[in-house]
């Protein structure tokens, strides 16, 4: 494990039958960093962040969390995971939801970040309403609480913002700022160019499960030579014949 590194991949490939979705990766996060994943739909995003967090065996390659193999019980309990399409369980209520995640992930003081979690994203109100009764974009929210709420090292977040109004997507960039803050590692996954143009240290771009494109939005700029270019231009012009 490099020294300063929380998670390293080595030659990760996932196939599914003839398709490669992830091809040979290579890549380290440093401890502190906030990372955006970008890449056109079907890049392999998500069945990258899927293999890091155990939930797919890769086909290939080696993925250390901390040092710790992924999937094995000191891996999870030191990561979160937020997935793209929201994994509740429909007859449990929102205050339940977080009782059971902060069980088991042994949170000290759950109760009042779960409070302010729920006041933040504004569903304190429907603490006591059964998932099923949740609309699209409250089942998010309560996703995000669940996977926020740990005291997680690192943290996945698979297109986070999707389903989010303005606010909560305003309310989570300055969440996702005072994680940061805290030390906490981040890899967020995202379509969404300008909520993270500001909070990501670094970016890395996949196209057709490779990376094409990895660093600040500084560097990428330079590269590219437009030094003014928004991280929507850069990544049009990464993503454009690569
Ligand atoms: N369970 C599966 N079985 C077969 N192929 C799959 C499976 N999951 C993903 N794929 C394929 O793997 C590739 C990568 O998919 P993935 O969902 O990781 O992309 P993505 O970058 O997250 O896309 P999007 O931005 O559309 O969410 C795609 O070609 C997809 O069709």
């Amino acid at each position: 494990m490099k020294i300063g590194s929380i998670l390293e991949i080595r030659h990760l490939t996932k196939k599914f039958g003839k398709k490669t979705a992830v091809d040979d990766l290579n890549f380290n996060l440093i401890k502190g960093e906030t990372v955006g994943l970008l890449g056109p739909n079907g890049a392999g995003k998500s069945t990258l962040i899927k293999c890091i967090v155990g939930l797919l065996r890769p086909t290939g390659g080696d993925i250390l969390i901390a040092g710790k193999p992924r999937g094995s019980r000191q891996a999870r309990k030191i990561s979160a995971y937020v997935p793209e399409v929201p994994q509740l369980y429909n007859m449990l209520t929102v205050w339940e939801h977080l009782r059971f995640i902060t069980d088991a992930y042994e949170v000290a003081r759950w109760e009042a970040k779960a409070e302010q979690l729920l006041r933040l994203f504004e569903i304190w109100e429907q603490r006591d309403e059964f998932v099923k009764a949740l609309s699209k974009g409250m089942r998010q929210k309560l996703s995000l609480c669940c996977g926020i709420i740990s005291d997680a090292r690192i943290l996945f977040l698979d297109e986070p913002m999707v389903g989010l109004d303005p606010k909560a997507i305003k309310n989570l960039k300055d969440l996702i700022r005072e994680l940061k803050d805290e030390g906490r590692t981040l890899f967020v996954s995202t379509h969404l160019l300008d909520p993270i143009e500001n909070i990501c240290s670094r970016i890395i771009v996949l196209k057709k499960g490779k990376t094409i494109a990895d660093g600040s939005l500084a560097e990428l700029r330079s590269r590219l030579g437009e030094e003014k270019a928004s991280l929507e231009e850069v990544f049009l012009e990464v993503t454009a014949d690569a």
